[in-house]
């Protein structure tokens, strides 16, 4: 059988949740310039015995980003939703495991993808759209090249179509089927340069 990825995309509301990371060196650096670039308004505590400078610059110029420089205790996760862990300690990191899972807290450990209840992907943003993208595990290089790809296939006009359609969507009057028609009517006609 031809395998297949599993995984269940969201688009989280960063700045409604409060996320902690555990880490404040090179990965967790990395996992919170991931989740500010599509959502700069994230609230984010990191937790680490030592902080890097650029963890610090960050946090400084962003009042949403509470920075704690002590070791992890398990009461750290008490009022958190989401949870990446980025330290250099895997023992650490299955201990932290067991107790979110235990609490029902959904956590991500940073390139161990055998402890995550979800993975970070690439994203792709064209204003109001927001494409996210999963190897399912297998390479984020190629993930990222997929963004990459994505960002200069994506026509310029994408934002500009959008929200012309929801400027239709918020004038078309009648009943649900109605509206579902006019604009699938306005749309059909987009992809039949892509099938002829
Ligand atoms: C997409 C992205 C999002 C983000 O993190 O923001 C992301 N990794 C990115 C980059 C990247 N990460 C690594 C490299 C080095 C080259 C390489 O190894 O390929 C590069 C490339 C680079 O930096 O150029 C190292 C690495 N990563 C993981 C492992 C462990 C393993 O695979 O076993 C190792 C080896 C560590 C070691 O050697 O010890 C694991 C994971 N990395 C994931 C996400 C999840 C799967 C996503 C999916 O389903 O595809 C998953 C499973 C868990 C997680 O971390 O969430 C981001 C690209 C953003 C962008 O630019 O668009
Ligand atoms: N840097 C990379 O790009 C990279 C690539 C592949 C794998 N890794 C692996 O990922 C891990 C993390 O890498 P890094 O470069 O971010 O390391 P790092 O040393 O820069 O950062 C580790 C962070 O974890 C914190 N920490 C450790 N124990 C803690 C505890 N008990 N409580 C709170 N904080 C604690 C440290 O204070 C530090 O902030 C390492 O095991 C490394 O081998 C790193």
């Amino acid at each position: 059988m031809v395998e297949r990825n599993n995984l269940f995309p969201v688009f989280l509301k960063l700045e409604e949740l409060h996320t902690l990371i555990v880490g404040g060196g090179n990965v967790g650096l990395e996992k919170l310039t991931a989740l500010l670039k599509s959502s700069p308004g994230a609230i984010v505590t990191v937790i680490a015995k030592t902080i890097n400078d650029q963890v610090k610059q960050i946090a400084a110029q962003n009042k949403n980003i509470k920075l704690i420089e002590k070791h992890y205790e398990n009461s750290d996760i008490e009022d958190k939703d989401l949870v990446i862990l980025a330290t250099d300690d895997r023992i650490l990191h299955e201990t932290i495991r067991n107790e979110a899972r235990k609490r029902r807290v959904l956590i991500n450990v940073a390139d161990t993808p055998s402890l995550c209840d979800f993975y970070l992907g690439s994203v792709v943003t064209k204003g109001d759209i927001k494409i996210g993208i999963s190897t399912n595990g297998k390479s984020p290089t190629m993930a990222k090249r997929i963004r990459e790809y994505l960002e200069e296939a994506l026509p310029e006009e994408t934002e500009q179509l959008l929200n012309n359609l929801h400027a239709i969507r918020e004038k078309i009057k009648g009943d649900f089927a109605d509206k579902v028609k006019v604009l699938n009517d306005i749309t059909s006609s987009w992809l039949e340069n892509k099938r002829s």
